[in-house]
């Protein structure tokens, strides 16, 4: 017989880390519609990356046990600038406008695309944009784009699947792998997809695990 309590425990200090660190104090620290607007940061930052409507302001509140912390929305298109959150004095969770698809004018449009491309090349503290992919829908153009464009900053990225919970087991399995057979032919390593669903809380856990164990190698 195997001794299983190693790594259950292991595993259970490892999410106990995820949830200390997202029980801390959550604030809006700055909203940044212009380069020049980027809050100077010491701290270690994960941006919330993805097409408009994927989830990515439903996951910061989601993650932060907060319902109205980043304003989510059925429209397309609602978060529009950039915007931080300052995690317990530990973490920046910053909260990105969607790319692709937007109800707002292509004008708008262009200027968030030069905005948040800047950012996510840029920025000297920005430790993991975390990718995030519909999953009923896959991968599209627009998510290739960032990860070609990171590919080249090597900027360290994750695939994160959202709103599992409209999708059934069998599908989001095998569009799983069909996503890793595509990050193995880029060229860095990339941290596992990781399943989530907001609305369900699946994922959450093991999400704040990761993301605490980032801003705890940065000190
Ligand atoms: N079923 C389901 N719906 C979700 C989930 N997460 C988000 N949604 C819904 O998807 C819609 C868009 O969510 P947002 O969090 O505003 O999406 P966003 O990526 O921040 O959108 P933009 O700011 O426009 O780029 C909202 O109606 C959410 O309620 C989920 O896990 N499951
Ligand atoms: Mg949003």
């Amino acid at each position: 017989m195997t001794d299983a309590s190693g790594p259950a425990d292991d595993n259970a200090s490892y999410l106990e880390t995820g949830r200390l660190l997202f029980a801390k104090e959550c604030q809006f620290v700055a909203g940044a519609a212009t380069l020049e607007m980027l809050p100077e940061s010491g701290l270690t930052e994960v941006a919330f990356s993805g097409r408009s409507n994927v989830g990515k302001s439903s996951l910061i509140n989601a993650l932060t046990n907060r319902n109205t912390l980043a304003r989510t929305s059925n429209t397309p298109g609602r978060t529009q600038q950039i915007n931080f959150f300052d995690l317990g004095g530990k973490l920046y969770l910053v909260d990105l406008p969607g790319h692709g698809y937007a109800k707002v004018s292509k004008e708008k449009i262009d200027t968030w695309t030069d905005l948040v491309n800047n950012y996510l090349r840029g920025r000297a503290v920005l430790r993991r944009v975390l990718l995030l992919v519909d999953a009923r829908h896959g991968l599209k153009a627009t998510d290739r784009e960032v990860m070609d464009m990171l590919d080249v900053a090597a900027v360290s990225y994750q695939i994160i699947l959202t709103k599992v919970d409209k999708s059934n087991k069998s599908d989001v399995k095998s569009l799983t792998q069909k996503i890793e057979a595509e990050l193995a032919k880029r060229p860095a390593a990339h941290p596992e997809i990781l399943l989530t669903s907001s609305m369900k809380g699946i994922g959450i856990e093991e999400l704040r695990a990761e993301l605490a164990a980032l801003a705890e190698e940065a000190g």
